[in-house]
């Protein structure tokens, strides 16, 4: 694509592609400076040039301009950035209907949840923490929110190979971090805001103020924020949303709302109550928390144009979300249950389903670690819910990052009082021990590492067999 295609006023140079970082800048590349969080990419013009940019984008001004490229200065690098990728990579979100989810839990559920219930007729892209996935594509994400060309691209790629719609998790970061801003939605989905990435944020303001930008920023028309009712941002972000605004929740009047719940092991029953009528549901999903992810699905599904009654009808049978309130059933006479918790609203609701679905006298055995080099302050809440709710807990490691582990179990261990508590470090031996240890009508909760594949130590990305496979092996040698 022509450089004047893309800047008004430029010279016809021939680019090949965009990038933000000097290291992987490929010859025809625009190299546009980024401000980072230790670094600013102005410093790194010389080397981008070295590897072929032919274009600079910057907004502060440059003291030497090595020649060999075209310089053009900006106010907001984010900005151009954005307005470019998207005219480079032909407005791929426009050709996809897009939802964009945030909130602190729930992304991936709710992501996961439209992708399967859609897919089979309106074939949808997936980008989020779990994986990267379209047609017969599946990558290995690196963030949850990519970054704003890498993000383009891959959305342009869906449309080549025919995508008509993509269910995207939109992290904090990405939103502060201005990664989607190029691209147009359809439906953004808020699900929850409660604590986490104050070591990034600093504030609960702040986290919030970067959540609310996906509102503020959904100008489509016809497009539509679907808004959690009974959480306290609720009014907020109504205020703020641009777009027409549906509601969904359990405990207040809503659009769309949950009533006559009943829960079990197995899964859920509940009354829709949506336009004066009832409608009844039967889903697989368990867990209280779930209803809102799956109201929060059916409402944006609706919302956007697919029949209510056929979007029930998925509700029965929907995918295993990897990772996420897993059920291990290896004819064990005890509940093994797998999930991603790794917030202390994630963990106090799975530690209550824990709870509800463990026989009255048996036990709740919990194990979980916290993650190194991430928010500190969580570690000790982790140990208080713990010790609120459960029975026995192993406290192991959880990407300990360069941090020791041991450590960090001290501090989630200075939450625990007055529950039968150990430290495992090893996450395998950990499982093994609590699947050891559990007996008819206990329940196991795992808990932090969902389907994840690998654990960040001292080196850096190390393999790692997973929950799920440890529980199976662990319970398989104890069945015999
Ligand atoms: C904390 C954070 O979000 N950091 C992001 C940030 O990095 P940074 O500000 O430190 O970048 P920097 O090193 O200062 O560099 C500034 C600029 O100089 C450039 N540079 C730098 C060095 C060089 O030699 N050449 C060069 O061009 C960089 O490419 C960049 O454009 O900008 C980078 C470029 O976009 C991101 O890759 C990086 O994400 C890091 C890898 C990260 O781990 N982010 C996590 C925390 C994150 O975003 N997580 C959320 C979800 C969290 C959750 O829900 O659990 C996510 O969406 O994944
Ligand atoms: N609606 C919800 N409210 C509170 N907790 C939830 C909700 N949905 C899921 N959880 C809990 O949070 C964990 C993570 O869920 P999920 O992966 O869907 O969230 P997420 O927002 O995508 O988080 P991340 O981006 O960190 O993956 C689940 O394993 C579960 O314990």
């Amino acid at each position: 694509m022509r450089l004047s295609k893309l800047f008004k006023n430029a010279p016809t140079v021939n680019i090949t592609g965009l990038s933000f970082d000097s290291r992987t800048v490929r010859p025809g590349n625009i190299y546009f400076c980024l401000p980072g969080l230790t670094n600013d990419g102005h410093d790194f013009i010389d080397s981008a040039i070295k590897n072929g940019a032919v274009c600079i984008v910057h907004s502060k001004e440059l003291l030497n301009m090595a020649s060999g490229a075209v310089y053009i200065r900006v106010e907001d690098v984010n900005d151009a950035m954005n307005k470019v990728a998207r005219i480079f990579y032909a407005k791929p979100s426009d050709k996809l209907k897009m939802y964009g989810v945030t909130g602190t839990n729930g992304k991936s559920t709710i992501t996961n949840i439209i992708r399967d219930m859609i897919n089979d007729k309106t074939p949808c892209g997936y980008i989020g923490t779990i994986a990267i996935k379209y047609g017969d594509i599946e990558l290995q994400p690196n963030l949850t929110t990519p970054d704003a060309l890498f993000l383009q691209s891959k959305l342009a790629d869906m449309v080549r190979v025919g995508m008509k719609a993509c269910a995207l998790e939109v992290s904090s970061h990405g939103l502060a971090q201005h990664r989607v801003d190029g691209i147009s939605f359809d439906c953004a989905i808020f699900t929850n805001l409660t604590y986490d990435h104050l070591d990034f944020h600093g504030t609960m303001e702040n986290y919030f103020e970067a959540k609310s930008l996906l509102f503020k920023n959904l100008v489509k028309e016809n497009g539509v924020s679907i808004l959690n009712r009974d959480d306290e941002k609720y009014e907020a972000l109504k205020d703020c949303s641009k777009a027409r605004v549906v509601s969904y929740g359990i405990n207040k009047e809503a659009d769309y709302r949950a009533i006559n719940i009943k829960m079990s092991s197995q899964g859920t029953q509940f009354d829709l109550v949506y336009s004066g009528h009832m409608y009844p549901i039967k889903t697989n999903l368990v867990g209280n928390f779930n209803v809102y992810n799956l109201l929060a699905a059916v409402s944006a599904l609706n919302e956007t144009g697919y029949d209510l009654d056929k979007i029930i009808e998925k509700c029965s049978h929907i995918a295993q979300v990897e990772g996420r309130m897993e059920r291990i059933d290896c004819g064990q006479p005890y509940n093994v249950i797998v999930d991603f918790a790794h917030t202390p609203d994630g963990m106090e609701k799975m530690m209550q389903f824990g709870r509800s679905i463990t026989m009255p006298g048996h036990r709740l055995i919990a194990v979980f670690g916290s993650a190194g080099k991430r928010d500190v302050h969580k570690r000790k809440v982790f140990g208080e819910l713990a010790d609120k709710y459960c029975d026995y807990i192993i406290v192991t490691e959880d990407d300990p990052r360069d941090e020791d582990p041991k450590e960090i179990a001290d501090q989630i261990k200075s939450g625990i009082q007055n529950t039968l508590h150990v430290f495992v470090q090893d996450r395998y031996e950990a499982i093994h021990q609590a699947i050891s240890s559990a007996q008819e009508g206990d329940t196991v909760l795992l808990l932090g590492k969902g389907d994840e594949s690998f654990i960040y130590r001292e080196n850096g990305r190390a393999p790692w067999v997973g929950d799920n496979v440890a529980a199976k092996e662990c319970i398989q040698a104890n069945l015999g």
